[in-house]
């Protein structure tokens, strides 16, 4: 079997007496994209962010490329090629989608922290948000203020500033939030076809886009995972149908 890229191990949450992850063992392999579903309150977000190094959890271990990550920072991972996408936009609204990437990747660059100008007079890095663009589709909206965006473009935006960091993998938290079925469409083919580029841990409520893309889905209900499979072996799983999908799944 392929050894995973992203991994964790028995990884469990605690909020006073509250278990929000309890023992979540979950990987993600190669040129995949692993979905993870669950009702409300399951414990998802908990789970991303221990994947990403804003929760500290209680017990268990993230793996990263075959590295031990769980005492790292959210830095020291997203410079180890861990890329997220965020449930509420991280964009800076009043600048515009070449600017944003820019900062991308300035903060992947050795030296971060410099004037505006020095920025967008430098070459290499200009290349590199506009390859990131390119990749997207968002290269004839460099010049576009990302309050100006569609809410997809946005989405797609987020994705181009983190694929300025060369991810060797991608978590997303809910990609589908807030667009319509029209916009929906549209990101899934996108990130259908960036599952060779980087593999996907999705975290997502729209079950089409779910059952369009997912290699594997997880489902997780009370902090456990219930199940892991196929989309036809999840649709099949009684005990999923009951605690989740509902009869007409
Ligand atoms: N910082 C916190 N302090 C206390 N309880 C928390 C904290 N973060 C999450 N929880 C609780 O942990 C449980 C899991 O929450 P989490 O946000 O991970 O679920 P989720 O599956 O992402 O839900 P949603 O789909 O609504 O985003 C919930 O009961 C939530 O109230």
């Amino acid at each position: 079997m392929t050894e995973p890229i992203l991994e964790t191990r028995g990884l469990t949450k605690r909020f006073g007496a509250l278990v929000a992850s309890d023992g979540v063992s979950i990987d993600l392999r190669p040129g995949e994209i692993h979905a993870v579903i669950g009702p409300n309150g399951a414990g998802k977000s908990t789970l991303i962010g221990q994947i990403c190094g804003t929760v500290i959890p209680d017990e268990g271990s993230v793996h990263f490329q075959g590295h031990d990550v769980t005492d790292e920072t959210v830095a020291a991972r997203a410079g180890r090629g861990l890329g997220r996408t965020f449930q509420v936009s991280a964009l800076a609204m009043e600048d515009t989608v070449l600017q944003n990437t820019l900062l991308g990747a300035l903060s992947a660059s050795s030296s971060p922290w410099r004037l505006w100008r020095s920025v967008l007079n430098d070459r290499d890095l200009v290349a590199r948000a506009d390859a990131a663009l390119g990749r997207v589709g968002l290269s004839d909206r460099r010049a576009t203020r990302c309050a100006d965006l569609s809410h997809g473009q946005r989405r797609q935006l987020e994705v181009a500033v983190a694929l300025t960091l060369s991810p060797r993998a991608f978590v997303m938290d809910e990609p589908m939030a807030g667009l319509g079925a029209e916009g929906s469409k549209a990101l899934t083919a996108f990130l259908d076809g960036l599952r060779d580029k980087a593999p996907i841990l999705l975290v997502e409520h729209d079950m089409d886009a779910v059952f369009a893309l997912a290699d594997r889905i997880s489902v997780l209900a009370e902090g456990r995972i219930l199940a892991t499979g196929t989309v036809a072996e999840i649709r099949a799983d009684p005990e999923v149908r009951t605690a989740y999908l509902g009869e007409d799944a």
